[in-house]
C-alpha cells in the first residue's frame, strides 16, 4: 500500500489580476522511497509540499480530489486532527530554518518538546533522544548546542537542528524542501545519508524538493519534473538521461559538466505549449 496518494491537487491564490494557480492538477503516489521533485523557481514544488500538510496561508486555497495518507483523506480532517498528523506522521523541513525555530526558546527545549509532544516519556529520555539526534546530524558538541538560542547558531547548523527536530518523532513521511542548500558539501552528504538510512531501515517515505537536478538524480529513486505548476515528466532517477520531455532535456543540458571543456552553457528555451499540456501522473 502507498504511504501517500494525491489526486488532482490545485493550489490557488486570488490576486488583483485574477486567480493565480501555483499548482495545477498534480497527482502522484509515494511509497517507501526517495521521491524527488525538481523544477525551476516558481514551478510549484514548495506549494505542493506545503499543501499536503495544509500549510498554505490564507488567502491561498488548496483543492484536491484526495490527499490520502494510508487510506485516510487529509482534506477531511479537522484542524485539530491535522495537528496530530503534522510532525508525528508527516514532517516537513523548510527551506529556511529561521522561520521554523522559535527564537526565544533554546534549541534543547525545542528538541525535547518535539519528542514529548508525540511520545510519552520522561524529560531525561527526551534529552537523551535530542542529544542522539544532534549527534546523528553531525553536531559535535550537542550539550552546548542544546543550551543555545536559535540566533546563536550558524545557518548551516540551524538547518541540521531543524532536520534533527523533524526526525525525532519518527515520522512515516518526511517532506524536505531544499534541506541541504545551506550546507557545505561534506555536511550535505552526511545529512543525505541520515535520510537515506531512515528510508531503508525504517521504511520512511521521503519527498525531496530541490532545484538541483544533479543532486536529485544521484540521491532519489524517482523524480517528478515540475513546470508551471504541473508535472511534465516522471523518471526513474537512474534513467534521467533517457528523459523525453524537452524541458527535462533542457534542464539536463544546462547542467555544468566537470568532465568536458565547455565555453558556455546552453540556454533553455521554452515552448508555451508546455504550460498547457495536462499534468502527468507521478
Ligand atoms: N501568497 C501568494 N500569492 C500569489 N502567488 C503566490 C503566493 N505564494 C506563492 N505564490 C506563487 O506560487 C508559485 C509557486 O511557488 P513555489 O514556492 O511552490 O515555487 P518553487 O517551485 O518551490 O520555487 P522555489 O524553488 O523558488 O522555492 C510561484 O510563482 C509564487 O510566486
Amino acid at each position: 500500500m502507498n504511504l501517500l496518494d494525491i489526486e488532482d491537487l490545485w493550489v490557488r491564490f486570488p490576486t488583483r489580476q485574477g486567480v493565480f494557480d501555483a499548482v495545477r492538477g498534480v497527482s502522484f503516489s509515494l511509497g517507501r522511497e526517495r521521491l524527488g521533485i525538481v523544477g525551476e523557481s516558481g514551478s510549484g514544488k514548495s506549494m505542493t509540499g506545503r499543501a499536503i500538510l495544509r500549510l498554505i496561508r490564507k488567502p491561498g486555497i488548496v483543492e484536491a480530489n484526495h490527499i490520502g495518507l494510508e487510506g485516510r483523506d487529509l482534506l477531511q480532517l479537522t484542524e485539530r486532527e491535522m495537528r496530530s498528523v503534522r510532525g508525528k506522521q508527516i514532517s516537513m523541513v523548510m527551506q529556511d530554518p529561521k522561520f521554523s525555530l522559535n527564537p526565544v526558546v533554546t534549541v534543547g527545549e525545542q528538541l525535547m518538546e518535539a519528542y514529548l509532544q508525540h511520545n510519552s516519556g520522561s524529560k531525561s529520555r527526551a534529552k537523551k533522544m535530542a542529544i542522539e539526534m544532534l549527534e546523528n546530524v553531525s553536531i559535535r558538541n550537542p550539550e552546548r548546542v542544546m543550551r543555545a538560542y536559535p540566533h546563536e547558531v550558524s545557518g548551516g547548523m540551524g538547518q541540521r537542528i531543524m532536520i534533527a527536530m523533524m526526525l525525532i518523532p519518527n515520522p512515516k513521511i518526511l517532506i524536505a524542501d531544499e534541506p541541504t542548500s545551506a550546507l557545505d558539501v561534506s555536511v550535505q552528504r552526511q545529512v543525505l545519508n541520515i535520510m537515506d538510512g531512515l528510508v531503508k531501515e525504517r521504511g520512511m517515505g521521503l519527498i525531496f524538493i530541490s532545484h538541483d537536478l544533479n543532486l536529485v538524480s544521484e540521491f532519489c529513486d524517482r523524480v517528478l519534473i515540475m513546470y508551471a505548476g504541473r508535472i511534465v515528466e516522471v523518471c526513474e532517477a537512474d534513467k534521467l538521461h533517457q528523459a523525453q520531455h524537452p524541458y527535462t532535456q533542457g534542464l539536463l543540458n544546462s547542467l555544468p559538466r566537470l568532465d568536458e571543456k565547455c565555453a558556455h552553457l546552453s540556454v533553455l528555451t521554452r515552448d508555451p505549449a508546455w504550460s498547457d499540456a495536462p499534468s502527468v501522473r507521478g
